[in-house]
């Protein structure tokens, strides 16, 4: 059943180029599966999309998440603590993902996917519909490219079903020369990491984002979304004034369904917050 209806769902790539044919630029917000658990997760599922967001980004909550700042790492925990695992979060998605308009990219680091086999994972999210995969190793983000083209992993991923790609990231650390490969290997498209460090809302963008975007549109024609700190409507303002093809909001989203006095009060700041966004962006 899951696979006729997610032939309705848009990939990733139609749904940048769609984007793109109408001038806009995609909000792509991010949450942690099972925070504060999983049916709240599938009500944010469907109110993110109900608010216009373009694909979201669901994180598969890990016990040691070295990318991830304190607002993610205490949502992981929270999920972890109520029992929320890969397969909890996969039957979730076989009843939401019908329902939603936009596609879902899974946020997985590499374990869980070590843990299970990478052929049996890939089938797995086949099944259920899920478009890109957003991967990390259990090292910096930036080693991704490293862990795919050197490990059998990179091989197994040439088996894997057709409607999955895997999107990378690049930092503003990564060399270029690297950068060039990650960009040519990224699929769906590629994930522009805006600040050294681990996730979290910070005040500002960091004024190189517009230099790396440039470095990053002259090397492909992929779509570039940015992420890292992103969190309130002149941010994303702003990085769309760059020509960011879209923009990745985690840890204030995350707070709020993590924080808030109940799941309903949550989701009601949830709706707030991802309306303020989309209503900032072209
Ligand atoms: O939380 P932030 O700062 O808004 O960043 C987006 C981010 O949450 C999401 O894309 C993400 C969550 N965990 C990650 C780990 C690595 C790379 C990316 C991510």
């Amino acid at each position: 059943m899951a696979s006729l209806e997610v032939a309705q769902t848009r990939s990733i790539s139609q749904t940048f180029s769609k984007l793109k044919e109408q001038g806009k630029v995609a909000l792509i917000p991010f949450i942690t599966a099972g925070d504060p658990d999983l049916t709240t997760t599938s009500k944010a599922l469907k109110v993110l999309d109900s608010c216009g967001s373009d694909l979201i980004e669901l994180g598969v909550p890990y016990s040691d998440p070295l990318a991830d700042g304190p607002v993610i790492q205490a949502a992981a925990t929270r999920a972890l603590a109520n029992g929320t695992n890969f397969d909890a979060v996969i039957s979730m998605l076989r009843e939401v993902i019908p329902e939603l308009s936009c596609p879902v990219a899974l946020f997985t680091y590499y374990n869980p996917i070590l843990k299970r086999g990478v052929e049996k994972f890939m089938i797995t999210l086949r099944d259920v519909g899920i478009q890109g995969n957003l991967s990390s190793s259990i090292e910096i983000c930036s080693n991704i490219m490293l862990f795919c083209l050197d490990t059998s992993f990179c091989r197994q991923l040439q088996k894997r079903p057709q409607n999955l790609c895997i999107v990378l990231l690049t930092t503003p650390t990564t060399p270029k020369e690297r950068m060039k490969d990650i960009v040519e290997a990224s699929e769906g498209f590629v994930y522009l990491v805006s600040s050294i460090g681990v996730t979290g809302a910070r005040e500002s963008v960091s004024l190189r984002v517009q230099s790396l975007l440039q470095d990053i549109k002259q090397a492909t024609s992929k779509p570039v979304a940015v992420g890292f700190g992103i969190s309130k409507p002149e941010h994303v303002q702003q990085i769309a004034g760059w020509g960011a093809d879209g923009v990745i909001v985690g840890s204030a989203m995350v707070r709020l369904l993590g924080e808030s006095t109940s799941p309903e009060e949550g989701l009601k700041e949830l709706e707030a917050l991802t309306k303020s966004l989309k209503a900032a962006l072209p």
